[in-house]
């Protein structure tokens, strides 16, 4: 991992895991959202599930950058990057999507996966670079491969040449997975990605989870309220409730967990 220009990372000891969250509390004020969580993720999908305020959000916001622990390390690849920002984060490899969602609308699909593939490291003069200058041109060019196999990966082929704002709203959901995914993140974080998915979306969405986590290059957690989907696409889950890990580990065993059928599954 390189260190960003404001960055000390600090690495870890241990064998790096390529997540690593140690004993992490987030408090509002005087509610702690948040409780001495920990856990490890190498690849994969790792499900958080759990009812509503449980501190799953919470949770994913500070992997992200959105939130400070007030205790407890968070490492990517070993290196402490706990007080790191949200764009330096974004910048080494970690992606979070959002419940709503945040497609440039004026923009095509197309553009708008160029733009996210020319973000990285790069924070000025993307949006005014759209306008076709021949550095631009080389610049497309150069990504024309990367950004074909994402499109034909969510099924948006079809619609590469729509603006944004034009797209059903499942068509939008998946534009935005794929410019999260478009210049290979290490740690996707989802957020609710299957809101507003139809079924044959969601079906989409799932093998497309499943097969980029396959790779082994990157892993995600997802935060979602479809337990359906969470079974499908996860290889391990865990549990929150009053910001506190109830259960986890293999999907189908923490389901049959009775203290996990009482706590969540016997009301979701
Ligand atoms: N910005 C904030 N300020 C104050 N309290 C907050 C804030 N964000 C979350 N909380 C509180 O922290 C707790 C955890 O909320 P969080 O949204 O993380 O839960 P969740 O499991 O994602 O819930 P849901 O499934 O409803 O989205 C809740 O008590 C919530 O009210």
């Amino acid at each position: 991992m390189k260190t960003g220009g404001s960055g000390d990372v600090i690495p870890s000891e241990d064998a790096a895991h390529l997540l690593q969250v140690e004993e992490v509390s987030v408090s509002f004020g005087g509610i702690r959202a948040v409780s001495q969580v920990s856990f490890d993720l190498d690849q994969g999908c790792c499900g958080l599930i759990g009812p509503n305020g449980a501190g799953k959000t919470t949770l994913l916001d500070t992997l992200a950058g959105i939130h400070t622990p007030r205790e407890g390390r968070i490492r990517l690849d070993g290196h402490d990057l706990t007080g790191q920002s949200s764009t330096w984060r974004a910048q080494h490899g970690i992606r979070r999507t959002f419940q709503r969602h945040q497609a440039f609308g004026w923009l095509t699909v197309e553009e708008n996966l160029l733009v996210a593939l020319e973000w990285r490291g790069r924070t000025r003069r993307i949006l005014a670079d759209l306008v076709a200058t021949p550095s631009t041109r080389r610049r497309r060019r150069a990504h024309a491969g990367r950004i074909e196999h994402v499109l034909e990966l969510c099924g948006l082929l079809q619609v590469r040449h729509q603006r944004a704002a034009t797209l059903p709203i499942g068509q939008v959901r998946l534009m935005e997975f794929a410019r999260a995914i478009v210049d290979e993140p290490r740690l996707l974080l989802l957020d609710e990605p299957t809101s507003g998915l139809g079924p044959e979306d969601t079906e989409r969405l799932g093998s497309v989870v499943r097969e980029i986590t396959a790779t082994g290059t990157c892993a995600a957690v997802l935060v979602e309220h479809d337990l359906d989907f969470v079974m499908d696409v996860c290889d391990r889950m865990i549990v929150l409730v009053l910001g506190e890990v109830l259960a986890a580990g293999d999907p189908a065993e923490v389901c049959r967990d009775p203290e996990v059928i009482s706590a969540y599954i016997g009301v979701a």
